[in-house]
């Protein structure tokens, strides 16, 4: 199986309707290019994970112009996608979510996540947009991804949640900064060794807000080796993946079977 990352610069410059036909164009050059079965893009790469100000004016409901843009670029290239995330304006309720779209090679929504922790604690994304309440999985012909964003990768237990529900490749879109670049190297490696999984973590780079971004998007393995970094500006990084290395390193080094599972954690001393 190969994987793509296009890790995006997302600077203000950049009108977000350019942004989004350069990127679909991107999708199918970088698939015909490397030949890659599912490929990745980061999170809020329309209007940047930082311009807070943007998220309510370019909010889209979920079949909107990123969704319509992604769904065809995903068809056109005959691959999985995992189309990042976008500031969608639900049609139930009216709140602003951080969702992130996931397309079948025919065009196809397979999964629709809806990032469950928010970033910024009394400001910014944590109050202006609602949580995702619901784990998310998808079964590829090739493997199981388990879906999760950014600030999420803080939280190991999402990521255990997501290893009971059968996921075997975590996929984490980003627009993480540059400030906390090793915070983000250290937890996609430590994800993967605690999960005994593949981590395809994909990042932005450029400056956006004020806020340059950390870029180093990263392809880990179930070992917690790094296949592949990025640097810090536009880039791409293809990698071939073996989905059948998850079990056999689960196998050679069963420590998922030491989980207290279904216990109380052990009381305090
Ligand atoms: N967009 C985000 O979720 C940023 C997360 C972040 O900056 C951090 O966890 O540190």
């Amino acid at each position: 199986m190969r994987a793509s990352l296009i890790q995006i610069a997302v600077d203000e410059g950049e009108p977000v309707n350019s942004r989004r036909s350069r990127v679909a164009s991107l999708v199918r050059e970088v698939s015909a290019r490397d030949g890659s079965d599912l490929v990745v893009l980061p999170e809020l790469w329309t209007t940047g994970a930082f311009a807070y100000e943007s998220f309510a004016e370019e909010a889209e409901p979920l079949e909107g112009p990123t969704y319509e843009a992604m769904a065809k670029a995903a068809s056109d290239a005959g691959v999985w996608l995992h189309a990042g995330s976008v500031p969608e304006r639900a049609a139930s309720d009216g709140a602003l979510y951080n969702t992130s779209l996931v397309f079948s090679p025919e065009g196809e929504l397979a999964a629709a996540y809806r990032k469950i922790h928010r970033f910024g604690f009394d400001k910014g994304e944590a109050v202006l947009m609602a949580a995702g309440s619901q784990l998310v999985t998808v079964r590829t012909p090739a493997t199981t991804l388990g879906l999760a964003t950014c600030y999420d990768l803080r939280f190991p237990e999402l990521f255990r949640g997501l290893v009971d529900a059968g996921a075997e490749m975590f996929v984490v879109p980003a627009g993480w900064p540059e400030r906390r670049r090793e915070h983000w190297r250290l937890l996609a490696r430590a994800r993967a060794v605690e999960d005994q999984v593949y981590v395809l973590a994909c990042g932005t780079g450029g400056t956006h807000a004020g806020v340059p971004q950390a870029g180093h998007s990263v392809v880990v393995d179930p070992w917690g080796e790094v296949l592949a970094e990025a640097g810090d500006g536009e880039e791409v990084l293809t990698v071939d993946l073996d989905p059948a290395k998850v079990a056999a390193t689960r196998e050679q080094f069963p420590a998922l079977k030491d989980r207290l599972l279904g216990q109380a954690p052990p009381p305090r001393a």
